[in-house]
């Protein structure tokens, strides 16, 4: 059978069993279900509805392999998400559904208060939670209870379940389970060091490094396990290579380059422009793309913009597992070996680029790294961050906010 005519097939079994399973609660009186607070905790049947049963069953079953289907296999494989996992643990070691009342509707800092959360991390944990309808936003900055929230809240076998599997079974899995066990280590591990530390301002105050018995943070970690530091410059490889280019290219004027930039798009001010600095003042048409991986940002720019030289840096392991270049940009495109919580060493160039590379470290670690490239700057020099910003809540369908999140 083809994909396609598969496909087909799932979609109209949902369809026909989904029918079956709203006539039933049609014709008797019962209430559909709903993500709302007012939702049916359980969808209930009794033995004696057979057909409606089986249909209730086949709908289980054939939503979940439609999804995995429509989603093709390596999405499939790779999006299993342990952070569903994580928010619903930290709610129900925080107690967040019995903070407030049902049917009101609670500020984020009064749950915090309320729960010994930090509001930061509160507010990651519920908008995550949120994705998988477990209390929602009404309005910016205000969660109210869901039907699944609701249950949390009221019914203590429920929270008791969730408890034992996120407290026991999860980590009791981890002890155990040999596949992607670093991956289910850290888990239940992040809410105990939400617990511990609870506004961490290091990399080694994470559940990365409880989950590690270590203390180092991630990077550290991986600096002092050369085979796991490659892991993950691989990994960072496939990740970037699934990001297009044109995006990077198109936001700034590499054309005029080095003398404008054009302003980001959400920019409330124009970008100073450079040109006043001349080119000649400028010096040259280097980009120093600090925290650059394996290159590929560098490469696909090399590629599309033949006047540019890049400087690729990182960390020895990830410069030293690199791929070859390709030959169209073997000669513009160097790498080179940089810790970049120590000051820059490759001063006077135009362009210090750093793509995806503050998102997972603090804020404080974020401003060591920008004042370490100070003393590199010349008057015009630019330094460009390109990072992912997250979409105001509720405004991406779910499952596209969840990954996000
Ligand atoms: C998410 S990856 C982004 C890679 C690349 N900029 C891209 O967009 O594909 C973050 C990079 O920061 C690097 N990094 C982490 N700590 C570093 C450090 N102390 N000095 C230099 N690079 C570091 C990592 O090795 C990794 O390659």
């Amino acid at each position: 059978m083809s994909s396609t005519s598969h496909l087909l097939t799932l979609a109209q079994n949902i369809l026909h069993n989904a029918s079956l399973l709203d006539q039933y609660h049609t014709t008797n009186h019962l209430p559909s279900p709903s993500f709302e607070i007012d939702g049916p905790a359980q969808i209930t049947i009794p033995p004696s509805e057979a057909d409606v049963v089986a249909a209730h069953s086949a709908l289980l079953t054939e939503t979940r392999q439609l999804n995995r289907l429509v989603a093709g296999p390596v999405s499939g494989l790779v999006s299993t998400n342990l952070e569903d996992v994580v928010s619903l643990h930290a709610i129900s070691r925080f107690r967040i559904a019995q903070s407030f009342p049902l049917g009101q509707e609670a500020s984020f800092e009064s749950i915090s208060r309320r729960t010994g959360l930090n509001r930061v991390d509160l507010e990651r944990v519920l908008r995550h939670a949120m994705t998988s309808h477990i209390f929602c936003e009404p309005r910016i900055g205000f969660v109210a209870h869901t039907a699944a929230s609701r249950v949390l809240a009221e019914n203590e076998l429920v929270r008791d379940f969730v408890g034992v599997m996120c407290e026991e079974k999860f980590k009791g899995s981890a002890c155990v389970q040999a596949f992607g066990a670093d991956a289910v280590r850290r888990g239940p591990k992040t809410v105990d060091a939400l617990v511990r530390w609870n506004g961490a301002k290091d990399p080694s105050e994470s559940g990365f490094s409880l989950g590690h018995g270590t203390n180092n943070g991630l990077y550290a970690e991986l600096q002092a396990h050369p085979g796991r530091g490659k892991r993950w410059a691989n990994a960072m490889s496939q990740f970037a290579s699934r990001i297009p280019i044109q995006p990077v290219a198109d936001a700034y004027d590499w054309v005029c380059f080095p003398r404008r930039f054009k302003p980001a798009p959400f920019a409330k001010e124009p970008a100073p422009d450079a040109c006043s600095f001349s080119q000649a003042l400028l010096g040259d048409s280097t980009v120093v793309d600090v925290g650059g991986g394996h290159g590929p940002v560098s490469i696909g720019l090399a590629k599309l913009f033949p006047r540019l030289r890049f400087i690729v840096q990182d960390l020895p392991e990830a410069i030293g597992s690199r791929p070859s270049l390709p030959d169209d940009v073997a000669d513009r495109v160097d790498f080179m070996a940089y810790d970049f919580l120590v000051e820059q060493p490759v001063r006077g160039k135009s362009v210090y680029f750093f793509r995806a590379v503050f998102h997972n470290w603090p804020d404080a670690s974020c401003v060591r790294i920008l004042r370490n490239q100070v003393p590199a700057l010349r008057p015009g020099a630019t330094v460009i961050v390109n990072e992912t910003l997250l979409h105001e809540p509720g405004s991406l369908p779910p499952e596209q906010e969840r990954q996000r999140r």
